[in-house]
């Protein structure tokens, strides 16, 4: 797991993500802050759309941020939700950023406004994946 400073700065990069999602739909704001291997944070936001289907989850948008800047590993991701929740990557998000990690080493940590912390590895909210090794 990520040392204090390290996490603080995920959750500032993933604060100030939420702050610029575009959610008019559901009107429920998500930020993320992706771990590169390299040590680098992406941020990424959700962004949705009039076509509701068509809206991009924050992890998605932090996940192609990641691979536009060159890196294909990822080792943690934070998430914060709106208000108290303390929210976990949707299904299909699980699967995406599965494609960069190995899940018993990546974790995830969900943080609320007062800065409640929750924490799992991609494998205990993801078991028994499917991934890039079975088309190997
Ligand atoms: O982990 C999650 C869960 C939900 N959302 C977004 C999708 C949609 O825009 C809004 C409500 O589901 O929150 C995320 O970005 N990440
Ligand atoms: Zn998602």
């Amino acid at each position: 797991m990520a040392d204090e400073s390290l996490k603080a700065e995920m959750l500032a990069v993933a604060r100030a993500a939420r702050a610029a999602s575009y959610a008019p739909y559901s009107n429920y704001r998500v930020g993320a802050a992706l771990l590169g291997e390299d040590g680098r944070i992406f941020g990424g936001c959700n962004v949705e759309n009039a076509a509701y289907p068509q809206g991009v989850c924050a992890e998605a948008g932090a996940l192609s941020a990641m691979v536009l800047a060159g890196v294909r590993k990822a080792k943690g991701v934070l998430v914060v939700g709106d208000g108290q929740h303390l929210i976990t990557p949707c299904g299909g998000c699980r699967q995406k950023l599965r494609e960069f990690a190995q899940p018993e080493d990546f974790w995830v940590l969900a943080v609320n406004e007062s800065g409640q912390q929750q924490q799992w590895t991609l494998e205990q909210l993801f078991p028994h994946s499917f991934s890039p090794d079975h088309l190997a």
